[in-house]
């Protein structure tokens, strides 16, 4: 009797936060059905007990994938970040484990550009302070402290997807753009790219925060970079919230430095809208808070859906690894007539050879195959004749530096 790979009504999929019902439509159509749908994040022990025996989970910015919670998942082939930032997963124990880690690098970038955008407009007329006044019965008909957006300078840190595009948007209404990033950049549009960030915070009507969640943006907006900033210039936050130092913004907002502010993204943030938003920035009317909704849109979370789910599917189908953000990319046009195996191995010299070799001792004609490597990882995919799969598999099993092997189909 030959082997046979997974059923697909085997494959446990667990999705979390509440994703696009889109990505249950991608995966059911293709075949899975077997998908717990979780509307909200999961705390750790939760968490570790539901993802024990899943094959792949996906999730969005809120559920922390630590080394500690993903050397529980003892069956899980993959993961999908149904979002941009990936920083929730520890990506390289994920990697060392052969689980590649998928997310969508732009499907939300046009709706947290139009929120920025937006945003810029409301603070640069101080309509926050005004609309939270006028709610409590207080008329202030004044033009003073507003201005137009026309012919102010929009400083950009972090000038990728959301940062060009914003770019783009903002020189629309006239807005004069800057940006300072850590890469050389092609400036869009009339942008420019300044030589440091004091020179930005120098010299912007509103500086906007664009950059992932890594080391070096830890905490990269403290005291010294609110004072660099101009007298009443707008801040805007809606990358992570361990890029800003939160106290030092609550200080900048009550010395009365900054003019307002925007926040979506915190420190601290609720696990579900359930629990008590907690914030020293709640204190003031003229900085708009926002639930880490920057990407919240119809459009970007159906496009979203699709997209991750679609990374999942390929993977699980044919081993496709293209886009994953921590693994080689490999991508083998797909061979019914034939079976497909993989292989996940630490990248040491030798590993092709021995896998050849021994396939050749067993006769084992190989149909296609393809490797691809990291510093870390070797990623090979193979396709042979069926009568050989089990014998295949058996022997990538065996060979030195194997992470993980599988029979795909
Ligand atoms: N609020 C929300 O709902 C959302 C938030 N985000 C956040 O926005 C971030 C940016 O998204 P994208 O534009 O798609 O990322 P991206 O990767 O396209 O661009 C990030 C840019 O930041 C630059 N950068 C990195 N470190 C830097 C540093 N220390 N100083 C200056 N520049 C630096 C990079 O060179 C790159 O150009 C994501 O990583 C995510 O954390 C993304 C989507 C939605
Ligand atoms: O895409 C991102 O990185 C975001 O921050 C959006 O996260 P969310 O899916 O809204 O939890």
């Amino acid at each position: 009797m030959t082997i046979k790979s997974l059923h697909k009504d085997k494959i446990k999929i667990l999705l979390l936060e509440g994703v696009h019902q889109s990505a249950l439509e991608v995966l059911k159509s293709n075949g899975y059905s077997n998908i717990e749908y979780v509307k909200s994040a999961l705390d750790d022990e939760e968490l570790k007990q539901k993802i024990s025996d899943v094959h792949f989970v996906g999730i969005r910015s809120r559920t922390q994938l630590t080394d500690d919670v993903i050397a529980h998942a003892n069956k899980l082939a993959a993961i999908g970040c149904f979002c941009i930032g990936t920083n929730q997963v520890n990506i390289e124990a994920a990697q060392i484990r052969g689980i590649p880690v998928f997310n969508a690098p732009f499907s939300n970038t046009r709706s947290v550009a139009e929120l920025v955008l937006g945003e810029t407009l409301l603070l640069l007329r101080g309509i926050p302070e005004k609309s939270a006044l006028a709610h409590r019965g207080v008329w202030q008909k004044t033009a003073v402290g507003s201005v137009e957006a026309r012919g102010k300078t929009l400083g950009i840190i972090g000038y990728g997807h959301i940062g060009t595009q914003l770019g783009i948007l903002a020189e629309h209404v006239g807005m004069r753009v800057k940006f300072y990033d850590i890469e050389t950049k092609l400036p869009l549009g009339n942008a420019s790219q300044v030589d440091s960030m004091t020179e930005l915070l120098n010299t912007a009507d509103v500086i906007t925060l664009h950059v992932p969640e890594t080391a070096s943006t830890q905490n990269m907006m403290g005291v010294a970079e609110f004072d660099a900033m101009k007298q009443g210039a707008i801040f805007i936050n809606a990358a992570r919230g361990t890029v800003v130092d939160i106290d030092a913004l609550a200080e900048a907002i009550e010395s009365k430095k900054l003019g307002g502010a925007a926040i979506d993204v915190f420190p601290v943030e609720p696990g579900s809208n359930d629990e008590e938003f907690v914030s020293p920035l709640r204190a003031f009317d003229n900085v708009i808070l926002t639930p880490h909704i920057g990407g919240s849109t119809k459009e970007a979370q159906e496009n979203i859906g699709r997209e991750v789910s679609g990374k999942i599917v390929k993977y699980s189908d044919n081993g496709s690894t293209l886009s994953a953000v921590n693994f080689p990319e490999v991508s083998l046009p797909a061979h019914t007539d034939r079976s497909r195996l993989f292989h996940i191995h630490h990248n040491q010299p030798g590993v092709l050879t021995q896998i050849n070799k021994a396939f050749a001792e067993r006769d084992i004609n190989i149909a296609a195959q393809y490797l691809q490597t990291d510093d870390k990882i070797g990623y090979v995919v193979i396709d042979v004749e069926t009568h050989h799969a089990e014998t295949a598999l058996k022997e990538l099993k065996a060979i030195d530096g194997t992470i993980r092997a599988r029979l795909i189909h």
